[in-house]
This record gives structure tokens, C-alpha cells and sequence, in this order.
């Protein structure tokens, strides 16, 4: 079965300095997505950007804007990401206080809508709203940071969550983010994973050296898939 790959950059890694910058690069070297990483110093043990920061990228990009929340609590800050110009928003199931109702307010803003899984988290919070859900994200990494190494185990986590998305029926994407790089990129959308976020191995190849480096990185990403 041959499923659309997407390659979702994470602009944690990018360089803040000259993010809208960043942004239009890395999508013209042939990524399809952008990975927009936000944390509150309370759920996760870091700070970064927020809605201010999303509506500023806005009119720089066409690009769909996959945010994913690392914050607790979760729902307040929703809407403030939808009026930004967010397209996804994903949520961590231990930092809301009511999923359903998280789910739906993310939907009646206007986005679509998907769950985070840490590595120790379990897939039972996909019990009862596999129909409400776009997205399902797979953390291969501890949250809070980037340049993290890939946990193996999220590989058998991937294969069952495929399994429920194919089992249901519905268009459900499947993002696996933290530590993915071209030498496992293939693994990773073998086990089932439909789009791959990758912070360091994208932003941080080659670092002022080499000018083209994103599209450099991006093609050996591409030609890892092709073989999948
Ligand atoms: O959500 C997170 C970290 O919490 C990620 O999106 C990272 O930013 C991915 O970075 P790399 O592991 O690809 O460097
Ligand atoms: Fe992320």
C-alpha cells in the first residue's frame, strides 16, 4: 500500500533570529509541512513560542502549520492558535482536564485536530475518540526539547497505532516526532508513520557551511522513503 509521506520540519531547531527566513527555505527545499513546537516551562521543562510568533509566520507562508501544544493547562490558548493562522493543533491527553471537550473546541476553532502520545503514555486515551481525531502524534522522545535520541520501543507503538488507524477506516495521519534522522527515517515509515518531524537533522545539517544544506538533507530524507 503506498501512503503519502509528509516531512514536517520543526522550527525549534531553526534560527529565531531569522525564522520567516528559515521557514520559506526549508519549505522550498521540498518539505511539506511545519512543525511549530510550543512549551510553557510547567508541562514540559522548556520555553518557546506562541501564538504572536504563529501569526507573524502567517503571511510569510502558505504552508500548513502543524502546532503542537506542550502546555498544561491547554484549552485557553487554543482559540489565540486558530486566530494565528494554526491549520493542526495537537494536544498532550495528560494536560487537558476533558479530551472530548479539548478536541471539540480545537475543531470549532476551525483546525484540525489530533493527540500526543509520550513514550510511557497509553493508547487507551484513543478508546473513545478515534473518530474525533486527525492527527494521532507519536513522541519518540521525551517533550521539552530537540537533538533528543529515537526511543526503539516507539517503533512496536507505531505498528499498533497503524493497525487502529487502518482498522477505523478514517484519513488519520500518523506524525512521529523526536530524533528522526535520514538513517531511520525508512524504519520509521515501515512500522506505519505517515509524517515525520525532524528538528535537528533538517535545521542543524551543516550549519553555515553549506548553503543548500536543507534541500541536501531533505532529498537523502526522500530517497530513504522511496525505498519504503
Ligand atoms: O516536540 C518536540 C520535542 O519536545 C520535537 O518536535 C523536537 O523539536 C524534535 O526535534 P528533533 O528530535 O528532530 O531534533
Ligand atoms: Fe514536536
Amino acid at each position: 500500500m503506498s501512503r503519502q509521506f509528509r516531512i514536517a520540519p520543526s522550527i525549534l531547531s531553526a534560527n529565531f533570529a531569522k525564522l520567516g527566513q528559515e521557514v520559506t527555505d526549508v519549505i522550498a527545499s521540498g518539505t511539506d509541512i511545519i512543525h511549530f513546537d510550543v512549551m510553557d516551562n510547567h508541562y514540559v521543562p522548556n520555553l518557546t513560542i506562541g501564538p504572536l510568533v504563529c501569526e507573524s509566520l502567517r503571511p510569510v507562508t502558505n504552508a500548513f502549520i502543524d502546532v503542537h501544544l506542550m502546555v498544561k493547562p491547554v484549552d485557553r490558548i487554543i482559540p489565540d492558535f486558530a486566530k494565528a493562522g494554526a491549520n493542526m493543533i495537537t494536544f498532550h491527553p495528560e494536560a487537558s482536564e476533558h479530551i472530548d471537550r479539548t478536541l471539540a473546541l480545537i475543531k470549532e476553532s476551525g483546525c484540525k485536530a489530533g493527540l500526543v502520545f509520550n513514550p510511557a503514555t497509553s493508547l487507551s486515551y484513543l478508546d473513545h475518540v478515534m473518530d474525533k481525531l486527525d492527527m494521532i502524534l507519536l513522541m519518540s522522545v521525551n517533550p521539552g526539547f530537540g537533538g533528543q535520541k529515537f526511543i526503539p520501543e516507539t517503533l512496536n507503538k507505531i505498528r499498533a497505532v497503524r493497525q487502529r488507524i487502518d482498522a477505523s477506516g478514517r484519513d488519520i495521519w500518523l506524525e512521529v516526532d523526536g530524533g528522526v534522522k535520514v538513517d531511520n527515517i525508512a524504519e520509521v515509515a515501515r512500522a506505519g508513520a505517515d509524517t515525520f518531524v525532524a528538528g535537528s537533522a533538517i535545521f542543524g545539517a551543516a550549519k553555515d557551511t553549506d548553503p543548500n544544506r536543507y534541500d541536501t538533507v531533505v532529498a537523502a530524507m526522500r530517497a530513504e522513503l522511496a525505498k519504503v
